[in-house]
């Protein structure tokens, strides 16, 4: 007989917290009564305070990937700040993105909601309690929606309306960085803040509020005054996490604001949309040592350097110098590098890098000649290239036209280079599917190009992002179109009478085997995304077809390749098989 018992009654158990694996249980029903005492040991982790960084979060044991660190629903959460002018608009009910000008209108306060029967337009969580708030707001709108319906201000409503209802949560939200010392007065972000959200609601909502109070002698809001409410929208813009589901939401977490940035996180987390809001579970992505720091990403992933270090001192207010930053050639990822274009015009087959990284002015140096560049001059070539891969790709590019830009990037870009990587997983999603590419159209030169790409992109991804944190659709993608292009060269060889006895064809066999696997790990935290969704009905129709070719023509991919198999398929005449 097992001698672990359980937590809560002594008897023998099995049942083991899935967080800290130290307490167990008999069964469900006594680790959810026990969860009060232990959810105070159970953490991995302690809070702690670093000069620079503020308070962070800090493994108090050794975790593994896929442990999980944390899990915990928001103090608040409500439509995304910042929304586009146009298009779209989220229910406040529910988040869903609606067409505002031909959809329902909420009875309560006239904004666009999904439908009158949206659970989320009545819960007090939810809209039930600003719309009490906005319908003071008498005139009605017919044109100008955007201008008079602001959803993007819902998320600062809500963070005030906490106040009274619920003190203990907007005082834990109050304790939040809002760094408010670099978002003074004089600044663009105040006066965006101040026009776009504090005005609005001052003018619109409150200054009626006031008027209503004083009438019935009974305060609704205490403190809606402009420092509180420039306040919370710097506490939103540094602390809330983005949720990318079937909605565009963000949330604020009571414990998970705490994670730090790096731009090689240790964690990877995913939502769960529940009743009583989106659940948050924070997991190892990497091997986390006791005393080291667990961290998430606030920035762009698969953006170089400087792009990334720019982004983070202007929207979270800090120079980031993790071991990526550090790091010239960003983990041997090469993803800033540029090729040097040498002297009198002849490149000299080197490498342009920053010489420091993480000096805003530094100089490119070449690792073969002489060049060196100045940051300036990097910046100007970069951004240059940036605007121009950012327009083809709107114009809803062919095939050619995105070849034809990724040769000429390539004569100043190092073909790791972000903007090439770009190019490059567009290619890969048009190789194939585009008329004139097709499965049954693409030529054989086309299908090898595509599965080159697909090999590069894989090596860049899995450097930048080793522990699958934040790319996983990227990788996704990139894993399965490798799988496409083997599978229609297979098909191909197949038909041609080139089979197993031939070492490309099990190789390529082979590997799609293992990109089947490794996708289908790879998207194992995207089944609640859309976008994830749809990609694993893919796979999984790619892994019926795949098994079946092999039962069917009896391959065994497990046995080594026969010392015997040719080396390539030009003697293919002898080796064709029959009715395999
Ligand atoms: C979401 S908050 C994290 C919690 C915060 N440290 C605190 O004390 O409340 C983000 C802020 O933490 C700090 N921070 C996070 N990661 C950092 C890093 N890698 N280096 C320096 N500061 C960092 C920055 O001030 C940033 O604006």
């Amino acid at each position: 007989m097992s001698d672990i018992v359980c937590a809560e009654c002594g008897e023998p158990a099995e049942l083991k917290c899935s967080a800290c694996k130290l307490v167990a249980y008999c069964g469900k029903e006594h680790q959810k009564k026990h969860w009060k005492t232990h959810k105070i040991l159970c953490r991995p982790f302690e809070i702690a305070e670093d000069p620079e960084i503020g308070k962070c979060l800090v493994a108090t044991r050794d975790l593994k990937p896929g442990d999980t660190i944390l899990a915990e629903l928001p103090v608040v959460y409500g439509p995304r700040p910042h929304m586009v002018e146009e298009g779209p608009v989220p229910c406040p009910g529910c988040c869903r993105l609606i067409i505002g000008e031909s959809s329902a209108r909420c009875e309560g306060c006239d904004f666009p909601i999904c439908n009158p029967d949206c659970k989320g337009l009545k819960d007090m969580d939810k809209h039930g309690h600003e719309c009490m708030i906005l319908g003071l707001r008498d005139i009605r709108a017919i044109n100008g929606l955007h201008e008079f319906y602001r959803q993007d201000v819902l998320l600062a409503l809500r963070c005030l309306l906490l106040q009274n209802r619920q003190p203990k949560k907007f005082a834990q939200l109050m304790e939040m960085e809002s760094h408010m010392e670099r978002r003074g007065e004089n600044t663009e972000v105040y006066k965006d803040i101040e026009s776009r959200v504090v005005s609005y609601l001052l003018d619109n909502f409150f200054a009626p509020l006031r008027i209503l109070e004083g009438r019935s002698g009974k305060q609704v809001l205490q403190d809606v005054s402009r420092e509180t409410i420039h306040k919370i929208c710097g506490i939103i813009d540094v602390n809330a996490l983005e949720i990318n589901q079937d909605a565009e939401v963000s949330a604020l977490y009571p414990t998970a604001y705490l994670m730090e940035h790096s731009c090689v996180p240790n964690t990877t987390h995913l939502f769960e949309n529940e009743p009583n809001g989106y659940k948050i579970t924070i997991k190892a992505a990497l091997h986390i040592q006791s005393g080291e720091h667990i961290t998430t990403m606030y920035t762009h992933c698969l953006w170089g350097t400087q792009a990334r270090r720019e982004h983070l001192r202007e929207t979270k207010y800090f120079s980031c110098k993790c071991k990526r930053c550090c790091d010239p050639t960003e983990l041997g990822s090469y993803l800033s590098a540029l090729r040097c274009i040498g002297t009198d015009g002849e490149p000299c087959g080197g490498t342009q890098l920053p010489i420091d990284p993480i000096d805003d002015d530094t100089e490119w140096a070449c690792d073969k000649c002489n060049v060196k560049l100045t940051n300036a001059e990097v910046c100007f070539l970069v951004n240059g290239i940036g605007e121009e891969v950012d327009n083809v790709q709107l114009s809803n590019p062919t095939v050619r036209e995105l070849d034809a830009l990724l040769n000429k990037m390539l004569t100043f870009l190092h073909q790791n280079h972000y903007h090439v990587y770009a190019v490059k997983h567009s290619l890969i999603q048009l190789y194939g599917y585009q008329q004139g590419y097709t499965p049954s159209q693409i030529t054989d030169d086309c299908l090898i190009k595509k599965a080159t790409m697909c090999r590069e992109l894989l090596d860049i991804t899995r450097k930048v992002d080793p522990g699958n944190a934040r790319l996983p659709l990227y990788l996704g993608v990139i894993l399965h179109e490798l799988y496409l292009a083997n599978w229609i060269m297979i098909k191909r060889k197949w038909d041609r009478g080139i089979k197993t006895k031939v070492k490309s064809v099990v190789l390529m066999l082979q590997e799609s085997q293992h990109c089947l696997e490794q996708v289908r790990e790879v998207l194992k935290n995207e089944i609640n995304t859309p976008a994830g969704e749809k990609l694993i009905s893919l796979i999984e129709t790619s892994t019926k077809e795949f098994n079946k070719f092999i039962e069917r023509n009896k391959i065994d991919l497990s046995a080594p390749i026969k010392e015997k198999a040719k080396e390539d398929e030009t003697e293919n005449e002898e080796t064709k098989e029959n009715g395999t």
